[in-house]
């Protein structure tokens, strides 16, 4: 038999992957962390993993201060380290520790060749093995083919180039989860196994190592089932040459001894033996969650519990059902009203902070929760006010909330609000389209403790700008967070903080919004959290300015030289019914099959693709309710007729001109109505593939051909609003939330629809074609409809010409901002290329011979040019 000898590496000393050991180095509790790393040596690691990449920490100071200790303890020392972090500073800080050889973890192709080997040339020098991810320009490996690939050349580069010596080298494959629902995904763990066995044969004496907790990610709540999985899992692999992973070593089924029916149903997952394989072992996995005890059904005898579990109970279930009854009795047991809030209440609702931050509750559950808080507030509040007491209890501090102006989205800003009320917050919020005055005049009258910024378009970045800069002439003193989805920490570390001296922090998402206000409303945090942030920032800004490694721009006269040939051969006929078309009522019914709801999950925060979500071993249960929940709106949203849905849409003849599309009066070519201006990618791209424009997929006009152009404008926000702010005055966060919610997935879905009538019918080039939903939300159809501030035509103001073209706001109502906003919200517009070959691009970085070009082909000053295309901009 062949012997094997796997090596084990420990993973617990990670900040990435263990809350413990993070929380005790962000604690300074150094020694209890070495303990971590004693203890996983004793339970069989072979190898310790240090990684301390951890936003809130000054990882380069913690990777020496950890090392150095570790140093001194012999019993752990002997076992080499794994130093784990992607930033190089860190790993040369910690090779200048490591006596013993250390091991790398990990260098790869993905930022080119020149760094590749500028870092390993480094490593070599240290004597340090290395791990080298299968990644390069192009992305992570996932399948067999490119995993291979992607080692080889990189074995290639670096024993052959620069003699690293074969037996350092370790590649990671990537170990991707299996079983989550997505076909594409079934594969994932024969590809690395297959992918170990040729890359052991072609690269001698190079090892093979992974992360393999990965594998079984989609089971997570399920331990039993993890680690059967990650037993079947290392039991194939290691047969194939695997030498080496990252497990929990204490922590690790023996293969024999999973139970028959477990490791039958695990295998075929892993071998991807059968089509019904994940449903299969789905289907057991249950039996073998905990002690393999079957879940307690819930029942009522929580009812006969004392009054404050009663109401924490309720809170953290989300159940309003009793909350009036239980908060009367509570009232009647306390001195006064006030108390109950302070009391039970507030414990309740700690409870539900905690259970979300420790990940245990999903947002749409604490969405819940703070809808049972705010009814036993609303219930309490007569008797509050009869006592003449103020009116409520106190906060731990007040957040200022708004969406900029000329931006009407607000349903991330919602959910922040929601979250940090439910961990004692006081949330004034003024809505949407907040001019930066308004804004700040209501934050010196309420005297805030912090104010924060959502927005989702473009233009708003430079409005967040504008009341940074306010913010420092008025004198002002509190922080500033912001929020959106266009916004990010680069942008807001490079544009936004440097206009304001007293913190400005970027907060990704709503369950990141508690720890960063506490950590500034907290006096002796607020100094060294802000200190972080800035240091943090400064990176960012260096990352940004460094030059990117092969990136070229070339000038635009170039980029229009290498545009994209169109295939004139290949232009759709004219349309079948060309003119305006306008929709007034549109059937939400009949829209609801056209929905794509994956966004929607996420838009709870809960990630995974539907249906699989609805399945999902963690979140399924919860996504499910969830879905039930829409679907009861929806009925109701359609069924009332409070929100309604219109369309407007038109077909044009059209020819292209450079890089514009002209729109002309009628067929006979010979009036111009409308020019389209397009902007046109720059950089040079990978094996000279063309540099795109949309003018790209329309035909010359020199060339004679007859083509055409579509627009188009919906909107099912009509009364979306004013129905979800019913809910809201009645406390209900959660349908309020969902309304918006649900609102957005109908103006997609009928964008959705109505593309596909323009296909089938009204353009009619694709009469014929038969698709599902899964289909179009792939966009396996011809033709593309790109949208106005999206990647392919970025620039705003376009949607200007497209609404005069289409008369939009006269014919159905809906508006455009001063920022280019639509309004109602729910709502999506966009153009119509039918050639088969056109495709979505992003135009990404122009240089400034294109941006005047812009600004004299649009009738824009430069300064003017420049506001509108800043994300493009160099
Ligand atoms: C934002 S998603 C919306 C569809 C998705 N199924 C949904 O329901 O949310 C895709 C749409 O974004 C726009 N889009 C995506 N990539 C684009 C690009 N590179 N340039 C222009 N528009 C783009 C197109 O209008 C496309 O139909």
């Amino acid at each position: 038999m062949q012997q094997v000898r796997f090596i084990n590496i420990g993973e617990r000393t990670n900040v990435t992957g263990s809350a413990r050991f993070k929380k005790l180095i962000l604690d300074g509790k150094y020694e209890a962390a070495l303990q971590v790393a004693r203890q996983q040596v004793e339970s069989g690691a072979q190898i310790i993993d240090i990684n301390m990449d951890e936003a809130m920490l000054d990882s380069k100071a913690a990777m020496v201060r950890y090392l150095n200790l570790l140093a001194s303890e012999p019993d752990i020392s002997r076992v080499p380290i794994m130093v784990d972090s992607s930033k190089w500073e860190v790993i040369e800080a910690a090779l200048k520790c490591i006596q013993g050889k250390a091991v790398v973890n990990s260098i790869s192709l993905k930022e080119g060749e020149a760094q590749f080997l500028h870092q390993a040339k480094l490593l070599r020098r240290y004597g340090a093995a290395v791990v080298v991810m299968a990644f390069d320009e192009v992305g992570q490996a996932d399948t067999q083919k490119r995993k291979v690939e992607i080692c080889q050349r990189a074995y290639k580069i670096l024993v052959e180039q620069i003699g690293f010596p074969p037996q350092d080298i370790i590649f990671d494959p990537n170990i991707f989860a299996v079983a989550t629902g997505i076909e594409e995904h079934n594969n994932y763990a024969v590809d690395f196994i297959e992918a170990t066995r040729e890359i052991k044969k072609l690269c001698p004496y190079a090892k093979i190592s992974g992360g393999v907790s990965n594998v079984s990610f989609s089971f997570r709540g399920n331990d039993p089932v993890r680690e059967a999985i990650h037993s079947v899992f290392l039991y194939h692999a290691i047969k194939a040459g695997m030498d080496m992973g990252i497990v929990n070593a204490g922590q690790l089924a023996v293969y024999d001894d999973i139970p028959e029916l477990l490791r039958e149903r695990v295998e075929d997952v892993i071998l991807n033996r059968r089509d019904d394989a994940t449903e299969r072992l789905l289907e057991i996995a249950a039996q073998f969650k905990g002690d393999g005890s079957v879940a307690v059904k819930e029942d009522e005898a929580w009812r006969s519990w004392p009054v404050s579990k009663r109401l924490e109970h309720a809170l953290v279930k989300g159940i309003t059902d009793f909350i009036d009854i239980d908060t009367e009795e509570a009232r009647l047991q306390v001195e006064r009203p006030l108390h109950v809030i302070e009391g039970p209440l507030m414990d309740g609702m700690n409870v539900v902070g905690d259970l979300f931050g420790e990940g245990k509750m999903f947002l749409p559950q604490v969405v819940k929760s703070a809808r049972v808080m705010k009814k036993a507030v609303a219930y309490l509040q007569p008797y509050i006010e009869l006592e003449k007491a103020g009116t409520g209890a106190r906060a731990q501090g007040k957040v200022l909330m708004a969406t900029v102006k000329g931006d009407v989205h607000d349903i991330g800003k919602n959910i922040v609000g929601v979250v940090l009320q439910c961990n004692n917050y006081e949330v004034i919020d003024l809505g949407v389209m907040v001019p930066c005055a308004t804004l700040l005049q209501k934050a010196k009258e309420l005297n805030v403790d912090i104010i924060g910024l959502s927005g989702l378009i473009t233009p708003s970045l430079d409005e967040m700008v504008h009341v940074a800069k306010e913010m420092t002439r008025l004198g002002f003193t509190i922080p500033l967070l912001i929020g959106g989805a266009t916004t990010s920490k680069a942008h807001t570390a490079i544009k936004i903080a440097p206009n304001y001296q007293h913190g400005v922090v970027y907060v990704p998402n709503a369950s990141r919004s508690v720890s960063v206000v506490q950590s500034l409303i907290s006096a002796t945090q607020k100094p060294d959290y802000l200190a972080r942030v800035n240091d943090e920032y400064r990176r960012a800004v260096e990352q940004h300015q460094r030059a990117r490694p092969g990136e070229k721009m070339l000038t635009l006269s170039e980029a229009r030289e290498n545009k994209f040939k169109l295939d004139l051969t290949k232009v759709a006929p004219a349309p079948k019914k060309p003119g305006i078309h306008i929709w007034h009522d549109v059937d939400l019914q009949r829209l609801r099959e056209f929905i794509d709801w994956t966004p929607f999950f996420l838009t709870w925060q809960l990630s995974g693709r539907y249906p699989a979500i609805l399945n999902h071993p963690e979140v399924g249960i919860e996504a499910r309710k969830l879905f039930q929940d829409a679907n009861d709106m929806l009925d109701l949203m359609i069924g009332s007729r409070k929100v309604t849905g219109r369309a407007i849409f038109g077909l044009f003849p059209a020819n292209s001109e450079g890089d514009d599309i002209i729109v002309y009066t009628d067929e006979s070519r010979s009036v111009e109505k409308h020019r389209l201006y397009n902007l046109r990618q720059q950089l040079q791209l990978r094996n000279n593939a063309p540099n795109s424009c949309l003018g790209d997929f329309v035909a010359p006009a020199a060339s004679g051909i007859a083509d055409y152009i579509g627009a188009f404008a919906v909107s099912t926000g009509f009364g979306a609003d004013e129905f979800a702010a019913e809910f809201a005055a009645a406390h209900d966060d959660y349908n309020s939330i969902m309304v918006k919610a649900l609102a957005d997935r109908l103006a997609e879905a009928l964008a959705e629809y109505l593309h596909q009538q323009v296909r089938k019918d009204y353009w009619g080039y694709a009469a014929d074609e038969t698709l599902d939903n899964e289909a179009l939300i792939r966009e396996a159809y011809q033709g593309i409809r790109p949208a106005p501030g999206y990647p392919a035509c970025p620039e705003h103001t376009e949607k200007g010409t497209l609404f005069e073209m289409l008369n939009v706001t006269p014919e159905i109502g809906l508006e455009l901002t001063e920022s280019y906003a639509m309004w109602p919200g729910a709502a999506v517009s966009g153009w119509y290329f039918a050639h088969p070959d056109s495709k979505y691009f992003a135009v990404s970085k122009i240089d400034d011979d294109q941006l005047m070009d812009y600004a004299t082909r649009k009738n824009f000053t430069k300064e003017q040019a420049q506001m509108w295309l800043a994300p493009n901009l160099r």
